[in-house]
């Protein structure tokens, strides 16, 4: 089909998704336990797509900024990649948890080695893993720069109430740490691996802003306005593969199923997906469903991979 009429197709079906998502009542219920993410207004609904021949397409409140939670474990994985390679597999795992994002269960069984980098646990050896030979100010700072430069956006900031609403809470996330870290697998002290991963996780983006920041995974690791290589074409596959098996903990089967594109989902609200040479897409609604993963979000993505063919298992 014609680029020109793609892009009117992906408009008009973005409209008529953002105007039925409007319409729902069901809206799942908007996270509580990170008491600032509780203020969200769940009416909240916005959707972008940004296609790999430079069209930025949105709908609903696509340019206000959300707290992106763990879809920020996408960048912070591609970066960790980037400092220490495939000896990051050593310390993280690459199989779907079936648990929630938070669980300590598996922990014990693993020796502290996380099920993937998508769980909390996972993140947060992330997060130590970039903390190596810096002060968490830092690699905060590393993190910060590398999605601005991905959405070419300077104006993307850390949200620092939710970071310290998240630390005064994250009781669990403590307890996966220190928990970690009596393994051995924390080779810093659980607090400053922790601080780095609080304030990540309270990056806050539109959806606009993170279709933008995805983009270097709909093609083939290349920011496609520049051409210039962010990962290599089999880093990017990797980590796509990563987010379809992992990206939305024990409900990623369901969205595999139903919406058949890697995705990553935070409990702001967002999921970032990604149409393999096609689109990066973007989508906010702040209620979330049993697994933690945004309802009328989830919801949108499968009736927008229906209305344009969209699936990595499509011919
Ligand atoms: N699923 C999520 O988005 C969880 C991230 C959140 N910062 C937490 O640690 O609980």
């Amino acid at each position: 089909m014609p680029e020109l009429e793609q892009a009117a197709r992906l408009d008009q079906a973005l409209a008529e998704v953002a105007a039925e998502m409007a319409e729902r009542t069901d809206r799942g219920d908007v996270a509580t336990y990170i008491p600032q993410l509780g203020k969200v207004d769940p009416r909240k609904f916005g959707i972008a797509a940004v296609t790999n021949d430079g069209r930025v397409l949105v709908a609903g409140d696509a340019d206000q900024a959300f707290s992106i939670q763990s879809i920020s474990k996408v960048f912070t994985l591609t970066l960790a990649l980037g400092n220490v390679g495939d000896a990051l597999w050593q310390r993280v795992g690459r199989e779907p948890s079936g648990n929630p994002f938070n669980s300590i269960v598996q922990l014990e069984h693993e020796n502290g080695i996380p099920r993937n980098p998508f769980i909390n646990a996972g993140a947060i050896v992330i997060s130590d893993i970039l903390l190596a030979g810096h002060q968490p100010r830092e690699a905060i700072g590393e993190i910060l720069r590398f999605i601005q430069f991905l959405a070419d956006d300077e104006t993307i900031i850390i949200d620092r109430e939710v970071a310290a609403s998240e630390r005064a809470t994250g009781y669990r996330n403590f307890a996966l740490a220190n928990y970690m870290k009596s393994f051995g697998n924390l080779h810093h002290a659980p607090e400053l691996a922790l601080g780095v991963y609080f304030h990540h996780c309270a990056i806050a983006m539109s959806c606009r802003q993170l279709a933008m920041a995805g983009r270097f995974l709909a093609n083939g690791g290349r920011n496609p306005a520049t051409g210039h290589s962010v990962v290599s074409a089999e880093r990017a596959r990797r980590i796509g593969a990563m987010m379809l098996t992992c990206g939305h903990y024990d409900g990623s089967g369901d969205f595999a199923f139903r919406v058949g594109i890697p995705g990553k989902s935070g409990v702001g609200g967002g999921i970032l997906g990604i149409v393999p040479g096609v689109a990066s897409l973007a989508v906010w609604s702040p209620g979330l469903n049993a697994n933690g993963n945004s309802k009328l979000g989830s919801i949108a993505l499968e009736k927008l991979a229906k209305m344009m063919n969209w699936s990595i298992f499509a011919p």
